[in-house]
């Protein structure tokens, strides 16, 4: 692919069919990102994730917070949430990421992952009160951590190391033919904050 065409297009797609995922790479210097990742683990709302799963009640050890535009409401695994104000490093984000991606969202939902031993099992991002098809804009900070989608039907694998300070965008029918799952492992012991920018309709 010539310069000129990467430059409108993004980065090559990481998906052979039925998709589109593009891995920017480290969008921050250095500085930046360490940053962002301590802005982040002190201003932001953590909270435990909550699930009703064959009615038992579930909290992760993973930490979750949602943020939007206006407070929707989102509902997944029965449990309903609220989406908190912008916080100032919060739109800084979102405007680097929209930029990036040539796209815009109305809200981000956020995951720390306090070491390698949590993590996020096969799903796709597909719930009824997010725009069909849109675009999901992922930035990650701190460690480094192996990111897999998984072929609904024929089960081919991809993998990417989704870095510090890095832009990771996945859209068109990537919710509809692929999972994501973030796998646990032994060799992280330090957190990952994940952010991903999605657009929710009402
Ligand atoms: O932590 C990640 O990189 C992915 C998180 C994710 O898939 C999600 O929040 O839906
Ligand atoms: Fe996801």
């Amino acid at each position: 692919m010539d310069l000129f065409h990467e430059a409108a297009s993004g980065p090559p797609n990481l998906l052979p069919y039925e998709g589109t995922v593009h891995y920017y790479g480290p969008v921050f210097t250095q500085t930046e990102a360490d940053h962002y990742l301590q802005t982040l683990l002190d201003s932001i709302a953590w909270r435990q994730d909550e699930a009703v799963i064959m009615g038992k009640h579930i909290f992760t050890k993973r930490k979750v917070a949602w943020y939007g535009d206006q407070a929707f409401s989102y509902t997944y695994s029965n449990t309903t949430r609220h989406a908190l104000p912008w916080t100032p490093a919060l739109l800084a984000l979102k405007r680097v990421t929209e930029e990036r991606t040539g796209e815009t969202y109305n809200s981000c939902l956020l995951n720390l992952y306090h070491t390698g031993e949590e993590g996020m099992a096969w799903h796709s991002d597909a719930e009824r009160d997010l725009k069909r098809n849109g675009a999901i804009g992922s930035l990650s900070f701190g460690a480094e951590r192996k990111f897999l989608f998984k072929h609904k039907k024929s089960a081919q694998t991809v993998s990417v190391v989704l870095q510090h300070g890095s832009l990771l965008v996945m859209k068109d029918t990537t919710q509809t033919y692929w999972l994501h799952r973030l796998p646990p492992t032994k060799l992280v012991t330090r957190p990952r904050v994940n952010l991903t920018f999605r657009t929710i309709v009402t």
